[in-house]
């Protein structure tokens, strides 16, 4: 696992568009893996001014996010549908049918997890995933205690998660109980992953990850178990590391 240390929130999302774009470069149809949450929302604003500017195309970029919130409309505005059009996927060339999330709103859901996973596997792997990650340690919507070989699932969202995405909704009431997540087992058949980590809130988190055990009571720690990891993460996400050299 390789850790990229920067000043702040803004030097994660420029590092983070950087590595992307030298990615997109490398690859004829690359298969990027998206992630919501405030973390990205910086890389995602890069992209857009660097598509803007002719800088890179999504002309050939395949996406695939790693979740959606159930029994959602994707036109609500607390979807994830709506989370990437509104920060991403409207404002760049991509073509619309190469853009994938979960259809949370499926009438069967376990068939959408499988068509889901169906779909990644046609698409050939995903070269880069980018993730953020909870304070729990989930990833996608894997809360602990999810194996680490699971696939495309359905979760009951643990009530911290309900509650640090409260923020988004009028009231916790209203944020979904489940949702559609890639399993970890899928999210570790990426090629590389890119883990973006930002703030104070999350530097217990950061240094579990680093300094813990892995086990699936911590989702993130399987990412120790994966080839070619780099976190990327600011001073205050790094505020409360172990083992500083
Ligand atoms: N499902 C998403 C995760 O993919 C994301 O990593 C996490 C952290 O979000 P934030 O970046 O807002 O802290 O929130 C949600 O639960």
């Amino acid at each position: 696992m390789e850790i990229i240390r920067v000043k702040d929130y803004e030097e994660m999302s420029k590092t983070a568009s950087s590595y992307i774009l030298e990615k997109l470069k490398q690859l004829d149809a690359p298969v990027i893996g998206l992630a919501t949450g405030s973390t990205p929302e910086g890389l995602y604003r890069l992209l857009v001014d660097e598509n803007k500017k002719g800088n890179v195309s999504f002309k050939n970029v395949t996406t695939f996010n790693l979740d959606e919130y159930t029994n959602i409309e994707p036109t609500d505005p607390n979807s994830y549908h709506y989370f990437m059009n509104k920060h991403l996927l409207d404002h760049i060339d991509i073509p619309k049918n190469q853009i994938h999330l979960p259809n949370g709103n499926a009438e069967d859901l376990e068939a959408e997890c499988q068509e889901y996973e169906n779909k990644i596997s046609e698409a050939g792997k995903i070269d880069l995933q980018v993730l953020g990650i909870g304070v729990n340690g989930h990833i996608g919507f894997n809360e602990p205690g999810t194996p680490f070989t699971s696939r495309t699932h359905i979760v009951t969202l643990d009530e911290s998660t309900r509650e640090a995405n409260s923020r988004f909704f009028n009231s916790i009431d209203e944020v979904p109980t489940q949702a559609i997540t890639m399993g970890i087992g899928t999210i570790m058949e990426s090629s590389e992953i890119l883990m973006l980590i930002s703030g104070e809130q999350k530097a217990d988190t950061l240094n579990r990850l680093l300094n813990g055990e892995v086990s699936e009571e911590f989702p993130a720690s399987v990412l120790h178990k994966h080839s070619k990891v780099t976190v990327i993460a600011d001073e205050a996400a790094c505020s409360k590391l172990e083992n500083l050299e």
